[in-house]
């Protein structure tokens, strides 16, 4: 980087705490869900009960970020940003974003608090990634992750395969929401997708699919855990999307009863990052991860780690590639076995 480019950049730090803010007050006062059509901003302050000066003053930063229009002193979502904004839209990332928020930021104003010897200051603890009770509350975050972008960014990986003609059972290895199980029964009739998730999950899982439409009846929920209960068998492609980190005792095992899981002719389909540079790249994971990393969860994998465990867990070709995401790039990981079976 270039020293401007680095003076710059430093520069551009300073509005980052201040976008995010501007956001998460948009949400928790309900700004957005007010303002799909246009609205005069000091209406809208003295119906919410707030200063109709300093709201303004915040309607007109949301604009400066292209979040807002403001045309006759009146302000409105924009057309790209209601999707994501308004409350009652399908791929609202409230959820996702205030979740992934409380995971990211809890502790950031003590940064360097935490870096001091000893234990870290028990008022800054963050979620146990490995609680059960945290996932089942995660759901909703991931939910609007899924259905935000996270769900098009897989099913595009998943319908690039060259199995994908031929798939008919799919195994989603800790889904952690039915979107992408529902997108892929919804786009091939021949599907049957089973999401299996910790047995917490599955109710707020079963729920959203008994409300969905008809391609719900061709996907299953399974609760339990990876680790020790059964995975089915027969699958012709099982898919894990930033799961494995909870792979125990190792990850090797839990591979190994993947590939036997798997229909002869199967494939396996794992979506990670691959940190490089011995962890110093890419930026979105490192710095994004950054304090879940320095309460003890420095879980991300590096690259090429879990193709070694591929081969190890008996799979004998894995492809590997790096696919953009808007979380920052993701390896995929793509293993078969020639002798076309999951047996040993
Ligand atoms: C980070 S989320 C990823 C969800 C989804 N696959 C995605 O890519 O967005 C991790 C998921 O793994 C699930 N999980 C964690 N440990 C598990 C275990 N031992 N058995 C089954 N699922 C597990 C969690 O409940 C959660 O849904």
């Amino acid at each position: 980087m270039s020293s401007s480019a680095v003076a710059a950049m430093l520069c551009d730090l300073l509005q980052g705490p201040i976008r995010w803010q501007l956001v998460a007050c948009g949400f928790e006062l309900g700004l957005f869900a007010r303002l799909e059509s246009p609205r005069d901003g000091a209406a809208l302050a003295t119906e919410l009960g707030l200063d109709p000066t300093r709201v303004t003053l915040v309607l007109d930063a949301l604009c400066a970020m292209g979040l807002l229009d403001k045309a006759g002193g009146r302000y409105a979502l924009t057309t790209a940003s209601a999707p994501y904004l308004h409350d009652a839209s399908p791929r609202c990332m409230r959820a996702m974003l205030l979740g992934m928020a409380r995971l990211r930021h809890q502790g950031l104003d003590r940064l360097a608090a935490l870096l001091r010897a000893g234990a870290a200051p028990a008022d800054t603890a963050m979620p146990d990634l490995t609680d059960p009770d945290y996932w089942a509350r995660g759901v909703a975050g991931l939910r609007a992750f899924h259905r935000a972008l996270g769900a098009e960014e897989m099913l595009a990986v998943i319908t690039a395969l060259p199995e994908w003609p031929r798939l008919r059972r799919v195994l989603d290895l800790g889904a952690g929401s039915e979107v992408l199980g529902l997108a892929l029964a919804e786009r091939a009739e021949r599907l049957r997708v089973t999401l299996f998730d910790l047995p917490g999950n599955i109710p707020h899982i079963s729920a959203a699919l008994a409300e969905a439409g008809a391609a719900a009846a061709r996907v299953e929920t399974r609760g339990g855990d990876y680790n020790h209960d059964a995975l089915g068998e027969g699958h012709d492609l099982v898919w894990s999307a930033m799961t494995l980190y909870y792979a125990a005792p190792d990850v090797v095992t839990l591979l190994r009863r993947v590939r036997r899981s798997l229909a002869p002719g199967g494939v396996f389909v794992s979506y990670h990052e691959g940190l490089e540079g011995a962890r110093t790249a890419p930026e979105a994971h490192v710095v994004g991860r950054l304090l879940p990393a320095l309460r003890g969860q420095d879980l991300s994998f590096d690259r090429g780690v879990l193709v070694e465990a591929l081969f190890a867990a008996g799979f004998d070709q894995v492809e590997s590639r790096c696919v953009p995401a808007a979380f920052g790039p993701m390896q995929v990981d793509i293993a078969r076995c020639r002798n076309g079976g999951g047996r040993d």
